[in-house]
Order: C-alpha cells, then structure tokens, then sequence
C-alpha cells in the first residue's frame, strides 16, 4: 500500500463505509496467466450501499479483478466472499444467481432486438417459470409476462430511454446504448453492480448523468457499486473508497481525497494523464 497514505488512515479508510457487514470480501486474491501474475494479492471489503471505485494505470489488472468476482475467471489463489459465503470458482452463471450483475468495456446489447425485448430477455433468463405454463398460456404465465413488461417499461423511464422502446438496441445512440446495459442489469434486482468503465465513450453531458445515474441507483434502489473507471471526474464525484492498482498490485486504498493527494497515485497514475 502507499507509503505516502499513513498506515492508520489507510485502515480508517478501509473500514469508513460503515459497521454493517461487508457485502464484498476479497482477500488475498491472485490471477496468474502463464508467467504473468495480473493480480498480485489484491483485497478490499465493500460495505452494503457503497461505492467502491478500482482505479489504475491500463493492464493494472482491474478487469481481471472483476472477471474473478464475478466468474468469468477462476483466481489462482485468494478468496472471495459474498454475504459472507464464498464465490471463488464458481461460474458466471451462478455468480450472477446469487445477485452479482457487471457490465463489460465493449457494450454488449441484443442489438438487432428492441429496447423493451432486451430488458425482456433478461427477466426471461432469471425466470423459474415452467414450460408448460407457458405452452398452455395459463393466467399466472399471462400475469407473470404483463408484470415483465411493466418492470421493464419501469426501468426503461428510470433511464430516460422509455422513447426509445422500440428501437433496435443496436441503432441506439451509444450513451442510450451504456444505459439500456445498466438497466438490463438492475431490472434483475442485483445486489452488487459491477460497471467496467461505464464512462468510456461518452460526452462531458452524460457523464455528469452517469454520475447522477450511479447514486440515484444506490440511493434508491440500494444496490452496492464496484466500479472501474478511467474518468477521474466521476471517480472522484461519486465513489466513496477507491483502491488503486498498478502491476496487479494494489498500492493505495482510501477515500477520494486521500486518493487525490497520494504521491504515489499521483505517479502512477494521475500524472499519466
Ligand atoms: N485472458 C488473459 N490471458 C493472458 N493475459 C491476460 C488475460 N487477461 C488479461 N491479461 C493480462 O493481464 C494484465 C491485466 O489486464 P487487465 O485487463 O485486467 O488490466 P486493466 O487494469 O483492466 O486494464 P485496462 O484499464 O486497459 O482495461 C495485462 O497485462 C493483460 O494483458
């Protein structure tokens, strides 16, 4: 960790969301491919309703980070508990079971399917309904599909896209596009939002309501944020604690105006810039 952050203040930070048990616990995680070790003994903990921001130079080793949490990648050492029971290893699929949604760097949107069908298919992929039910149609199936599209038109208001229910996904303008993502994950009721680089792409405008965006999430829908993000303005606006990486190590863990004035962030990676 940062020399130039003192150790005590490192820790208050480390333990400033709150007393109420962490929703994240990752310790001592480690991503090796061939001889390359991506994440060296990464932790940190995320309290419930925090917003927590992994910053770092690029090949830091941040995605890696997220594609071990939540399953795209099976750590080659350290643990990773969620509530408290542990995640590490398991599969993407079944991360995502347990209330942990991400988005990627690259959009990724159903795109030759409409706005509303996209935010449909991913109901439709948590859905324990049984098939006969619905080749039969019945009155629960039929209730269960009307509730469907209205959760759907719901978010599709909440992220100000509600015009743009029928277009293709796909002919979306591209900050529609970063929104219809973080709506497809929220309409499953997450737990934990994971955002890679949710800013990429977009104009000083949204990025402002991005950043809106990410609180009203939390504020009142009480989802818990990890977020990687190059854009400093939104780093710094919205996260409450930020771990900062370089050489999959992390180097400072702290709240953003500690993180600011880290000489040795500074060096890595804001004098980067
Ligand atoms: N599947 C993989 N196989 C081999 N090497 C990988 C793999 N995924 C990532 N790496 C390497 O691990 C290191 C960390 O990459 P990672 O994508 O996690 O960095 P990052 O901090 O997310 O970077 P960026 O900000 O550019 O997205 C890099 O050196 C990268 O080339």
């Amino acid at each position: 960790m940062s020399s130039s952050t003192p150790m005590t203040a490192t820790r208050i930070a480390a333990t400033a969301a709150g007393s109420a048990a962490p929703i994240l616990q990752v310790d001592g995680l480690c991503m090796r491919f061939g001889g390359l070790l991506a994440v060296d003994h990464v932790g940190f903990d995320v309290a419930p309703q925090e917003i927590f921001a992994i910053i770092g130079p690029n090949g830091a080793g941040k995605t890696t980070v997220f594609n071990c949490i939540s399953g795209f990648y099976q750590p080659s050492e350290g643990q990773i508990l969620l509530g408290g029971a542990s995640i590490a290893g398991h599969s993407s699929h079944q991360v995502a079971n347990q209330g942990v949604v991400r988005t990627f760097q690259n959009v990724r949107l159903f795109k030759a399917m409409t706005a509303l069908e996209n935010l449909l298919v991913a109901q439709h992929r948590q859905s324990r309904a049984p098939l006969l039910a619905g080749i039969f149609n019945t009155t629960s199936y039929r209730k269960s599909e009307a509730d469907k599209i209205e959760r759907a038109l719901k978010w599709l208001d909440i992220m100000g896209l509600r015009e743009f229910a029928n277009r293709e996904a796909g002919n979306l303008a591209y900050g529609h596009q970063r929104r219809l993502e973080i709506a497809r994950c929220m309409i499953t009721g997450p737990r934990l939002l994971m955002l890679d680089e949710p800013a990429a792409g977009l104009n000083p405008q949204e990025k402002k309501d991005l950043q809106q965006l990410i609180d009203q999430l939390r504020r009142e829908h009480g989802v818990t944020v990890l977020l990687i993000e190059h854009d400093m303005g939104l780093v710094m606006g919205v996260s409450e604690r930020i771990l900062v990486m370089e050489y999959g190590k992390p180097i400072a863990l702290g709240v953003p105006e500690a993180i600011r004035n880290d000489e040795r962030v500074i060096k890595a990676y804001l004098g980067e810039a």
